[in-house]
Order: structure tokens, then C-alpha cells, then sequence
């Protein structure tokens, strides 16, 4: 008696599911590997050749103009120009991705590539066991011998064989969905990683934007997203398969050709019609991508998009690079895209639910399609030609061609596919534009005293921008000194704060901190020694404690550190008054509405509580102190940090700063440079300058500019 169907599969396939999970190297479980030798040296040598994002670039030039470009993620066209570009691409880009899943996944990748090519002999394998069922009951019912145990057993025979297609099918899709996800984690993470080391300069260019677009199209593709119909990376895979399967058909019916079936057998295959694929259509299940998170997945992917809303935020990027919160929004972010990958793989449950699929969409068709042909043996019977081997003729020339047309699709997708890796490789080699290069970077070297700025003849003007927003700038400011920059509405003080900041890069001139070449520092070094209040700082959508707390993110979790700088700020009293104190939800800038996930103090309160813009400053100058009474910062920037307060939190803030900025035995210890409006403020400085149309005017003490009776005199008189 035949194995019940069901049994039969069941076991195979669970044991088949359990081999299949077990094995080494889960990327969920193992904690995230730093970059392997091998890897960092490839990723050197693609730093070191620039031209991987000329031939990106040059495949989105559009031929006849050189100088317009395809709109990002455009198709290119099939040229032989682009051939080559994509020759060039896929040598430079594919080893570099495979020997990056070589690394996690040695024994997985070996396994897929060997499954991959004998699911593509499959088909052909099918036919022939079909072929030979049909045969056997031909000659059983020529015969005249026909008989009910016969049938049986020749069942018997195409179940066994089902049920090892099925179960090597489940391994190798078992296998395949684990090998996808840490490739989708992996490009994910690097992606991220790229995106938060790019600065402000490097991102203002509109080709890196488009660079950056088409990366994103490349990683969103591993998860089905795709700007080219339904390509992703991994059906590069299915054309191992697709190939192998064109190969066996292509010998098996070279073997029927030679083997003396008649032409006109051939072309009475031809004819038959596609009844299993009509079967196939009307069985085929609902593959709906169904949320399989609930609360817990809802909280992580949301932490996880808030985090890659903060990595991709051109609004945050200032605070993002002076607080060094990129390893920090790595880090999260890793957790909750690892938490998330495994939640997905428990939610499919190792694929055993594959187990009936492939028995009622591919299988079933294939019993039919053999059966379907028993009245023709009736027209056959008087043929030298067996059935079975019709059936095998005819069923093998369809799947040849069927199987040609879709490796075809895949290579005109692969194609495409191409420039999308190319962008993801050339994005990933970008060097930031304020890096110096490794053999002329020098350490800071902290003062102890504060920061020495001296900038000579500096010049500053926004992407696309003719006029300049900073022209001949020039002055020095000695250790320890407090610098007020002052001036009307567009005269450039927010944009020289923001190049003494590194935060932009100045064309013409130089700018040396204590006496180095600021060129020549890392800016994640240099900022280490700063901390600012900038003009447009961020809301963030999370607690009071998240937003304080980013300002130092090794003290991020300390409530002392916290309420401390809350203290400096004098916005004690406002944040007690909020309903959860330093746990109260702030409704932030919109930007980052799921942030109260960010900083893993959970949600405190459903609703967000508003605060009015004075509020806000204190939470932004609370976040300045957070890191601006640490001993190594030598630089505070304060870019009109007090022009919404009133005049008591104003005068509390000032003397806060003049307090953290000396020693305990009162000898100064930091640099402050401040942007105001209210000229009564800017006499408390050693210096002021004065700027008008993107250049200092005006520069010195108070007195000195009150006594020259110029633009400052008037402006100064006019105000107070
Ligand atoms: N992102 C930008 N792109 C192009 N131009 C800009 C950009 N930001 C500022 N500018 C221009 O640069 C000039 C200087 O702007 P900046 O913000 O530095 O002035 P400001 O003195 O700080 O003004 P305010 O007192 O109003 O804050 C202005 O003419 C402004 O329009």
C-alpha cells in the first residue's frame, strides 16, 4: 500500500525544515561582526578608485547631451555603451557583495548555489517520470493486462519522487529565506552606516542625492521594493536556475530528436494546449505580504524607520555630526532591525507552512497533465511512438520555451539591476568631503585653555547659490575668549557660526584651531571638543530625558547628567511642570513622530505635550550642557539662543555659560562664540564682530566700536 500523501510529506519536509534551521550561522543570533580584514581591505581599494562613481555616472548621462542626466532610477537603455558600463559594475560591485556573504554565510551560500541548480533540473526530471508512468500504463492497457495494483504502484513511484522534489525544494527555500535576510541586513546596515558618515557638503551635491536615491531603490529591493517591476538582487540567483533547467530540456529533447520521433509527433506537441498551466492560474494561493509583527513588530519597525529617518534627516544633520549620535543611531537601529528579521523568520515559522503549497500549485498540475493524455493513447496506439513519449516531447518543448522567456525577463531586470548595485557600490565608496585623508589627518590637540580660532580671508557660498553667503572673513579669536557675533537679518552670522563649526566647508581661505589646520582634523574629533545651540535646532518626537540626554549620548541613560544640565538651563522648573517631568512626550517637529522609541525610555505618555518656543529653547540649551560642562569641549557655539526667552532665563543662561566656561578657580577654559539680536548681551563679550553682507564690518571690544561711531555705534544705540 502507497504511504498515505500527507504523512509522507509532512515528514520529509519537517525534517527537512529542522536540518535546514539549525544549521550554523543565523544572522539573527550572532552578534553584529565587525568588517573582516579581507572585507576592509576591499572596501580600501574602492575608496582609493574613484572612477566606480564616474561609470555610474556615466551611464545615467544621456547620449546625445552630455551634460543632462536620466532622472535617478531611470531604466537605461540596452546600448552597447551601457553593456560594457554594466561589465564594468558588476566586476567591480558583485564580488565585493558576494565575499560579504561569503564571510557570514560560507556553508549556506554553497548550499543555495548546488540547490539552485538541481531545482533547475526539476522540470525535465518531472517530464521524464511522467513520460514513463504514461508508458507503463500504455503497455498495460495494449496489453490488455491492466490491472488496479499496477496503477498503485506506479502512484506510489511519482509520490516518492513529489515528496523528495518537495523536500529538497523546502530546504533550498528554507535556506534561501535565511541567506535573504542577512543579506538584506547586511546591505541595510551598511547603507546606513555610509548615509550617517556623509556630511553636510558631500550631501548638498544633487549627483551624490541621486547616487543616494539609487542606492536606496538597491537596498529597498531585497525587500521587494524595487524601481525596476519585481527585480531583486537575489533573482541574479534564479538564473543559475533558470539556466540549468534550459540545459536539461535542451538534452532531453535533443536526445527524443535523435532517438527517431517523428516530425510529425514533434509538431502535434506543439499543438497541444496549456491545459496545467490553467490549473496552476486557478490554484495559485494568495501570496499577501501580511504583517507578521503585531504590537511588538509595530514598536520596532517604527524605532527602526525612526532611525532611519534621523540617519537620512538633512534638518538634523548639524546636531547628528557636533553630538556624534551616528554610532548611537547604528547601534539602535541594528538592534531593531535584528529584532525585527527574527520576529519574521518565528512569524513564518522556518516555512513549514511550504509543506501543501508546492502539492497543490506545481505538483497537482503535473499528475494532471499526465493523466490528461490518457485519450490520446487511443490515437496513438497504432504509432511506433510511445505516449509517454509525446508527452515527454511536448511537455519539455513548452517548458524550454516558457523557461527561455523568463530567463530573458530576468537578464533584461539583472541588467538594470546593475547600475542600481553600481550606485550602491560607488555610494558606499563616497568619501566625505570634510575628511581629510588618512596621511595628512592630524589629532586635536586640546589647549586646556579653550579653543584658538583664527580664520583668514574665508569665503562660503550655498550649493547653486551665485552670490556668497561669507566673503573675506577674517578674525582671531585667542583661547578662552567669548566672541558676540552681531548684524542684521541675512548677514551672514548663522553661516560663519556654522563654518567655525565644521559643519560647512569654506572654499577660499583658511582656518586654523589652535594653530592646526582645521582641514586637517577629523570633524568627529573636532566636534568632540564643541557643542552648540544652533538656530533651527531639532524637536525631537520623544521624552524631555531623549531630548536633553542626545547632547552626550555615553550619559544618555544617566538621570544625574540629565537633570543636571536641565538645572544649567534653568528649565527646572518648566520641566517639572510637565505631567511625567523628564518622561513627558514632547511633540516635536513631525519629523520624527515614532522617536519616543529612540532613546529606549519607552512611550511615557500617549498623548505629546506642545511646547511653546522659549520652552524649547531651554530643552535645546539643556542639551548644549549635557555635553558643554564636560572639561575636553573648548568650543560653545550659541547661535541666538536666547531669543525667544525672557529677560531672567536670558541673564540665567548667560551666567551659566560664564560659569561652565572657567574652572573652578575661575581661569577660562572654553571658547564661547554667540549669535544675537540684543545688542545689551553682546557687550558682555571680549569681542564683537560685526557682519554685514556676508563680511565682518565691524570688529572688536565694545568701547572700541561704540568710539568708531559706525554701523555697530547706530545699531547699538538703536536698540537699547
Ligand atoms: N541653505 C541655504 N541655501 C542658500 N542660501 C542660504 C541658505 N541659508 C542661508 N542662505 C543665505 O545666506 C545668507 C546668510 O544667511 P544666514 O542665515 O547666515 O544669515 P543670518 O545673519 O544668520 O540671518 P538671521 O539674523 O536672520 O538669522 C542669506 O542671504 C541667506 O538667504
Amino acid at each position: 500500500m502507497p504511504l498515505p500523501p500527507s504523512s509522507l510529506f509532512t515528514d520529509v519536509i519537517h525534517l527537512a525544515s529542522s536540518v535546514v534551521r539549525n544549521l550554523p550561522g543565523c544572522p539573527h543570533d550572532a552578534p553584529l561582526k565587525p568588517p573582516t580584514s579581507r572585507e576592509r581591505v576591499k572596501r580600501d581599494a574602492l575608496e582609493e578608485s574613484p572612477d566606480l562613481y564616474a561609470v555610474w555616472l556615466a551611464s545615467r548621462r544621456i547620449a546625445e547631451n552630455g551634460t543632462e542626466h536620466l532622472p535617478p532610477a531611470a531604466q537605461r537603455p540596452f546600448s552597447f555603451q551601457n553593456l560594457a558600463l554594466a561589465c564594468t559594475l558588476s566586476k567591480r560591485c558583485a564580488p565585493e557583495l558576494l565575499s560579504c556573504l561569503w564571510d557570514a554565510h560560507p556553508f549556506r551560500i554553497s548550499l543555495m548555489v548546488t540547490l539552485d541548480v538541481v531545482r533547475g533540473i526539476f522540470p525535465a526530471f518531472r517530464g521524464y517520470s511522467q513520460a514513463v508512468m504514461i508508458d507503463e500504463l500504455q503497455r498495460n492497457m495494449t496489453s490488455g493486462n491492466f490491472t488496479l495494483s499496477h496503477v498503485i504502484h506506479q502512484g506510489t513511484m511519482e509520490l516518492v519522487r513529489m515528496s523528495v522534489e518537495a523536500a529538497i525544494d523546502n530546504i533550498a527555500t528554507s535556506n534561501e529565506n535565511i541567506v535573504h535576510n542577512s543579506a538584506r541586513f547586511l546591505v541595510e546596515r551598511r547603507q546606513l552606516e555610509q548615509r550617517l558618515r556623509l556630511d553636510v557638503p558631500t550631501l548638498s551635491d544633487p549627483l551624490v542625492r541621486d547616487l543616494l536615491q539609487e542606492s536606496d531603490t538597491f537596498v529597498r529591493s531585497f525587500n521587494g521594493f524595487s524601481a525596476f517591476g519585481v527585480f531583486s538582487p537575489f533573482d541574479a540567483m534564479r538564473l543559475l536556475t533558470l539556466v540549468s533547467e534550459v540545459l536539461t530540456h535542451l538534452w532531453v529533447l535533443s536526445s527524443l530528436t535523435f532517438g527517431g520521433t517523428p516530425l510529425s509527433i514533434v509538431f502535434l506537441s506543439v499543438a497541444v494546449t496549456v491545459l496545467p498551466s490553467m490549473l496552476s492560474w486557478l490554484t495559485y494561493g494568495h501570496d499577501n505580504w501580511d504583517c507578521p509583527n503585531g504590537q511588538l513588530g509595530g514598536q520596532l519597525a517604527a524605532k527602526q524607520e525612526a532611525m532611519r529617518g534621523l540617519a537620512h534627516s538633512d534638518a538634523h544633520r548639524p546636531e547628528i555630526l557636533l553630538f556624534d549620535l551616528g554610532p548611537w543611531i547604528l547601534k539602535s537601529w541594528s538592534r531593531a532591525r535584528k529584532s525585527l528579521l527574527g520576529l519574521e523568520r518565528r512569524h513564518h515559522g522556518g516555512d513549514n507552512n511550504l509543506s501543501f503549497c508546492p502539492l497543490s500549485r506545481v505538483y497537482l498540475n503535473g499528475m494532471f497533465s499526465a493523466f490528461h493524455n490518457v485519450p490520446l493513447l487511443l490515437v496513438l496506439s497504432s504509432s511506433s511512438t510511445s505516449v509517454g513519449t509525446f508527452t515527454l516531447y511536448r511537455s519539455t518543448l513548452q517548458s524550454l520555451l516558457l523557461t527561455a522567456e523568463a530567463l530573458l525577463r530576468t537578464l533584461r531586470m539583472a541588467f538594470q539591476g546593475v547600475f542600481l548595485m553600481g550606485a550602491f557600490c560607488a555610494a558606499t565608496a563616497l568619501k566625505p568631503r570634510l575628511q581629510p585623508d588618512a596621511q595628512k589627518a592630524i589629532p586635536y590637540s586640546p589647549s586646556g585653555v579653550g579653543m584658538a580660532i583664527d580664520a583668514q580671508n574665508l569665503s562660503f557660498s550655498y550649493p547653486g547659490s551665485r552670490v556668497p553667503a561669507l566673503h573675506n572673513i577674517t578674525l582671531t579669536v585667542e583661547a578662552g575668549e567669548t566672541l558676540a557675533i552681531v548684524g542684521y537679518n541675512g548677514s551672514g552670522k548663522t553661516t560663519l557660526a556654522n563654518v567655525l563649526l565644521r559643519i560647512y566647508d569654506f572654499e577660499s581661505g583658511s582656518l586654523r584651531v589652535n594653530g592646526v589646520d582645521i582641514q586637517r582634523l577629523d570633524p568627529r574629533d573636532f566636534h568632540a571638543h564643541a557643542s552648540a545651540v544652533f538656530q533651527g535646532f531639532s524637536k525631537f518626537s520623544t521624552s524631555v530625558k531623549g531630548n536633553v540626554g542626545i547632547g552626550f549620548v555615553p550619559e544618555m541613560d544617566s538621570a544625574d547628567a540629565v537633570s543636571t544640565a536641565i538645572e544649567l538651563a534653568g528649565a527646572a522648573d518648566l520641566v517639572r511642570s510637565l505631567p511625567e517631568g523628564v518622561r513627558t512626550r514632547l511633540d516635536g517637529d513631525g519629523l520624527n513622530r515614532s522617536c519616543e522609541a529612540c532613546c529606549g525610555d519607552g512611550p511615557a505618555s500617549h498623548t505629546p505635550h506642545g511646547l511653546s518656543g522659549g520652552e524649547w529653547q531651554r530643552i535645546a540649551i539643556s542639551r548644549a550642557f549635557m555635553r558643554a560642562r564636560r572639561p575636553e569641549v573648548e568650543l560653545l557655539v550659541f547661535d541666538e539662543p536666547t531669543s525667544s526667552l525672557d529677560a531672567h532665563a536670558q541673564k540665567h543662561v548667560f551666567d551659566t555659560i560664564e560659569k561652565i566656561s572657567r574652572s573652578p578657580d575661575g581661569d577660562r577654559t572654553k571658547t564661547v562664540i554667540f549669535i544675537t539680536h540684543r545688542l545689551a548681551t553682546a557687550r558682555r563679550a571680549d569681542k564683537i564682530a560685526m557682519m554685514e553682507n556676508g563680511t565682518i564690518i565691524e570688529f572688536g571690544t565694545h568701547e572700541q566700536l561704540l568710539s568708531r561711531n559706525g554701523r555697530y555705534a547706530s545699531l547699538y544705540h538703536a536698540s537699547v
